[in-house]
């Protein structure tokens, strides 16, 4: 088993819980509340802000070139790619870049992306990878899932579901796990592999949570 396959096995009932959210099941069959995936749009906008950051950390916490490429591509990819699409599928949402820049984070994103952040300044390479991969991989699992279950023609969320189940981000997702996979190969032992699945099971909580956040928002 892959280091990814492994810590995704023993983190199953909190990876349910994010990739099969109540928020997940209504966007694949369109009954959720526009409301909720407004709410969502904009606190995931300050959400890529602060995983850039933690891909500028990865970038730092990398010790050699090859290390620091993957991460600086990733990065890249989140500013001049991810960033730009988000905001065009904000605008199709009636918001504007001044909602977004006014907005304020809510608890579910401070607490996940500090999560993320403070997990990297404390550890290495892999403890920041690891907490990284529950967002990426998941989110592309979301979307292959969604699209193999059939989304409607008028389902209005078809347009986000299609991003993550595309060819492009799919293969970020692939690249991504296979990085993580190949420094657990070069550093794994047993006591960092505890200390691991830890960081991957709070991520994986701290993403359910990122979508509960979104569904309460809207039902306030
Ligand atoms: C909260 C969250 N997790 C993961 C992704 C995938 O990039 C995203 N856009 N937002």
């Amino acid at each position: 088993m892959t280091l990814f396959e492994r810590l995704k096995a023993d983190a199953a009932a909190e990876w349910r819980s994010y990739v099969d959210h109540a928020f997940v099941r209504a966007l694949g069959d369109g009954s959720l509340p526009e409301a909720a995936f407004r709410s969502y749009l904009v606190q995931d906008y300050l959400f890529l802000i602060q995983f850039a950051r933690a891909y500028g950390l990865a970038v730092y916490k990398g010790g050699r070139l090859s290390d620091m490429r993957a991460a600086a591509a990733t990065l890249h990819a989140i500013l001049d790619v991810e960033m730009d699409l988000h905001v065009r599928v904000c605008a199709r949402w009636g918001l504007t870049a001044d909602d977004l820049e006014a907005a304020e984070e809510g608890g579910a994103c401070v607490a996940y992306t500090r999560f993320v952040l403070d997990a990297g300044l404390q550890g290495d390479l892999l403890d920041l990878l690891t907490a990284l991969s529950p967002c990426v991989v998941g989110y592309a699992e979301i979307g292959a899932a969604l699209t193999r279950a059939g989304v409607a023609d008028d389902n209005p969320y078809r347009a986000w579901i299609e991003e993550y189940a595309g060819p492009a981000y799919q293969e970020i997702a692939e690249s991504a796990r296979a990085t993580l996979d190949r420094l657990g190969e070069e550093r794994l032992t047993p006591t960092r592999y505890v200390e691991l699945a830890k960081l991957f099971g709070a991520a994986s909580r701290l993403e359910a949570a990122f979508w509960q956040a979104a569904l309460n928002a809207a039902a306030d």
